[in-house]
């Protein structure tokens, strides 16, 4: 690094500043800290740093809002206001990076040599009007990656495919991508593949002149039409049809499209912004999603950590779902310590979606202002969802579910669903049967209560061998 270089520090944090000191004194030639904005401005009066590195909440005021550096000069930002908000904010003044603390020693310095080395970069605004955290609650550590790459998308038209578990809030960091971007001012428009019968979906997508196939009396636009200028949506990605990932892949590969039964190429304006609960990769492995398209749509993958994996934001969203409820006419509710700990141990197979119809019901339901341990209790069992996991009926429900799912979306052979899901099922059964019961067929036929030549002939079908099940 070159010795000319000089860095300044805004840190009010005596210990930290000399942390930070100690680490980059190596890495420039010129190593100022301040720990105010009166003294951090005083000192850019007659200084021009090549690097600022910036908390956010300093005695006398917001680190990032006051802050005025020379164009080009790049910002880091340290903060342990680690909401989307401040990851927003920070690029918004340009800056190059944003660490939340605690960070890593290594993890700043890798930073700042890249900030130096890259300085000359374009810088983002963002009005500062609009930044807030755009629905979305939650510091937690794990989410921060996820707040960071929002940030980081802000200046660009990438497409971005997001992962992660039901109700993580895949659709709330799709509008939170769309509201801090440079498409902001267009429309937002989502479409669920999962939600739409699979013969529909080009006509959805794409739009349909009138008279293209039978019900269509009218011309339609679709939501490319729909989301020109802004952001389209795709949701359950994975869930799309083969035909339709063909025509998706071309309209991505030529920024056109046409409407169905039209032939005039229209032009696709849109950021493409999909998710997915599924694993797109064993999709991709078995078939059932395009690997071009997996790759066009991959271009940025964010995977939303689950909700059992960020404890520390459930205080904070049954907050923001009290608050919520109340707006629409629910009674406001506070959360007896107890409960709260519940809450925060329970899993949460269904993440924040889960525990946001948790809590409204809680607010609906517990009779004192104070919400207790035992209304938590019953407000859980009565979904079938106490002891932190679902009755095994509801999970093999769910699981089945998912399969059919799975098979209405692909080209399984027609006619054979339901024998297939008959043999899956049996062949478990019969296995941990027979296993329990030493293969003794009789026994199994009992416990079963089917008949023994039955099973006899069910296991032949199923190639079981009842001495090694
Ligand atoms: N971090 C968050 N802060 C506040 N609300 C959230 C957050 N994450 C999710 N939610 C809320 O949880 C619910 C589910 O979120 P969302 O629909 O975005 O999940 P999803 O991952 O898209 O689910 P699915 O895969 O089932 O479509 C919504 O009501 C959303 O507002």
């Amino acid at each position: 690094m070159s010795s000319a270089t000089t860095i300044l520090l805004v840190e009010d944090d005596p210990a930290i500043s000399m942390i930070i000191r100690e680490t980059l004194i190596g890495e420039c030639g010129h190593f100022a800290s301040v720990g105010s904005i009166a003294e951090r401005n005083a000192w850019l009066a007659d200084h021009h740093p090549d690097l600022v590195i910036t908390d956010v909440v300093l005695p006398d005021g917001d680190g990032i809002d006051s802050l005025r550096v020379d164009c080009g000069t790049p910002v880091i930002v340290l903060s342990a206001q680690n909401t989307l908000d401040t990851a927003v904010r920070a690029t918004g003044i340009g800056s190059y990076d944003y660490l939340p603390k605690p960070f890593d020693l290594d993890e700043l310095t890798a930073s700042v040599r890249a900030a130096l080395q890259r300085r000359a970069e374009p810088m983002v605004s963002t009005d500062p009007a609009q930044a807030d955290s755009h629905g979305l609650v939650g510091r937690a550590p794990a989410m921060q990656a996820v707040y960071r790459t929002i940030a980081r998308l802000a200046s660009n038209d990438l497409a971005v495919l997001i992962l992660g578990e039901s109700g993580t809030g895949k659709e709330v960091v799709a509008r939170a991508i769309h509201a801090t971007g440079l498409r902001r001012a267009g429309p937002f428009v989502a479409i669920n593949m999962a939600a739409i019968p699979r013969e529909l979906i080009e006509a959805e997508l794409f739009g349909h002149e009138k008279g293209a196939f039978t019900g269509a009396h009218s011309r339609n636009a679709g939501r490319f039409e729909q989301a020109a200028g802004g952001t389209l949506f795709l949701d359950e990605i994975g869930d799309m049809p083969l035909e339709a990932q063909t025509r998706l892949l071309r309209v991505l590969q030529s920024n056109e499209y046409s409407t169905v039964g039209g032939n005039q190429a229209l032009r696709a304006d849109v950021r493409v912004i999909a998710a997915t609960h599924r694993d797109m990769r064993t999709l991709v492995a078995d078939g059932r999603f395009r690997e071009d398209l997996f790759y066009r749509l991959n271009v940025i993958p964010m995977t939303l950590p689950p909700l059992r994996d960020r404890r520390s934001d459930i205080a904070a969203l049954v907050r923001h779902f009290v608050d919520a409820g109340r707006g629409s006419g629910l009674p406001d509710r506070q959360f007896a310590p107890a409960a709260m700990q519940w809450l925060e141990r329970y899993d949460w197979p269904g993440n924040v979606r889960e525990l946001g119809n948790v809590v409204q019901r809680l607010a609906v339901l517990s009779r004192d202002t104070v919400v207790t341990v035992r209304d938590v209790e019953t407000v859980l069992h009565e979904n079938g969802e106490g002891g932190g996991a679902a009755a095994p009926a509801d999970l093999i429900a769910r699981a089945v579910d998912d399969w059919a799912r799975e098979q209405m979306a692909s080209d399984a052979p027609e006619g054979e669903l339901h024998g297939q899901l008959e043999a899956i099922v049996e062949a478990a059964l019969f296995r941990r049967v027979l296993r329990d019961v030493r293969g003794n067929q009789l026994e199994a036929a009992r416990r079963l209560g089917i008949n023994r030549n039955t099973l006899r002939k069910r296991l032949g079908q199923l190639d079981i061998d009842p001495t090694h099940p």
